[in-house]
């Protein structure tokens, strides 16, 4: 269950303020993709977030949830269907964990049974053992824990649309990383349409489908998918903050299946190496990989001592990023070997390969289509 929403030139301005926060913002927002707000402090991304559930009324301009105009409805009832997690999570103090989950499904009137196994559900969904902790105070988590409670919260009615500000912004890196990482199985599951909004570009680029890259007043200087991005900065701001490392960023979100893979010469594990080596020494390659009976690589022979194979290091797969390919090279000393599903050989990645696949934007690449 996800909705789209849509923003049409939304403008906000906070009285006594002379220039407007957010000034004619227009963003569609696919039902089912996480879009990610980015950009500078003071940019106007809060404020934009929270007009989209009326915490926040909008001076001008139109915001409809699959295409129901949010103006039209009841701000409560809209608020309810649309979870909201922010920094620090914004738990409840003086509420348990269990209460905190419980409070939009409370304000729904579903009964309690129904509640007490959602809350379950939902601690269970979060990684947070129910039984420790359903009936513990904010107080008594860690920061990580009680950024879970707060996704466990604003996921508890299952909403179709959830709002995030800055959620991960109060834990450490490694906590950070572990709830992006939580968050994106979640979404693999859940698919619901999120806006996220963070200052920090490799978090956008870690969780976004597609990113806006926000400027003064909200305008959005571009709004795209990560890997368009990060290959075609729209101008030197977004360059800016798309920062240092950008081809390396884009490792890891390309896919091996997106190059055109190379062929290796191949033989059995079980011919001799003679045999080996006068192959190798007809079509003038340097090495041969040999294969078991199942096709499955299992080592390297050099055509000047095919008698020594060298096992093969990591192999990837076409779902692996570049970035995997780019270390399983490192590590061969060579091409990286490609696998299919049952472990069989199906091509090689070479380092020219990966690199021709960051020079060039998603879509000019040969294979991108498979
Ligand atoms: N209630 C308010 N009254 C007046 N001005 C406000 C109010 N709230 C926000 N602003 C101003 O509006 C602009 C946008 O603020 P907003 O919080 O939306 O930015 P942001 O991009 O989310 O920033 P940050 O990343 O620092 O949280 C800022 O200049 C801010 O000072």
């Amino acid at each position: 269950m996800a909705a789209e929403i849509e923003l049409v030139e939304v403008t906000k301005r906070y009285p006594g303020v002379a220039a407007p926060a957010v000034d004619a913002v227009s963003l569609t927002i696919r039902a089912g993709e996480v879009v990610v707000l980015v950009g500078p402090s003071g940019c106007g991304k809060t404020t934009t977030l929270r007009m989209i559930n009326r915490l926040i009324e909008p001076t001008s301009g139109r915001i409809t949830l699959d295409g129901r105009d949010t103006s039209s409805l009841d701000p409560d009832r809209l608020r309810r269907g649309i979870g909201y997690a922010i920094q620090q999570a914004g738990l409840f103090p003086h509420l348990t964990v269990g209460q905190n989950v419980a409070t939009v499904p409370g304000l729904l009137g579903w009964d309690r049974s129904r509640i007490a196994d959602r809350v379950d559900e939902m601690l269970e969904l979060v990684g947070l053992e129910p039984a420790e902790f359903r009936d513990r105070h904010p107080r008594q988590l860690s920061g990580g824990q009680q950024q879970r409670v707060g996704v466990a919260r604003a996921l508890a009615a299952d909403p179709p649309v959830l709002l995030m500000d800055e959620p991960f912004g109060a834990v450490d890196p490694i906590t950070r990383g572990n709830l992006q990482e939580e968050l994106l199985r979640l979404q693999a599951g859940l698919r619901k349409t999120i806006v996220f909004v963070t200052h920090d570009f490799d978090e956008a680029v870690r969780l976004g489908d597609r990113i806006a890259v926000f400027g003064p007043r909200s305008r959005v200087l571009q709004y795209d998918t990560p890997e368009a991005i990060l290959a075609d900065p729209a101008d030197d701001t977004v360059a800016g903050f798309v920062g240092a490392g950008a081809s390396l960023k884009q490792l890891r979100l390309r896919k091996v299946r997106e190059v055109e893979l190379g062929r290796a010469v191949t033989a059995r594990v079980t011919d001799e190496p003679g045999e080996v080596g006068r192959l190798l020494a007809g079509c003038g390659h340097e090495r041969a990989l040999l294969l078991d009976a199942h096709d499955r690589p299992v080592a390297w022979a050099d055509v000047r001592r095919p008698g020594r194979p060298r096992p093969v290091g990591g192999a990837v797969t076409r779902e692996s990023s570049l970035q995997d390919a780019l270390e399983a090279i490192l590590t061969e000393g060579g091409p990286a070997v490609v696998t299919g599903e049952r472990g069989e050989y199906v091509g090689l990645v070479e380092v020219d390969a990966v690199i021709g696949a960051v020079r060039k934007p998603r879509g000019d690449q040969a294979g991108s289509a498979s």
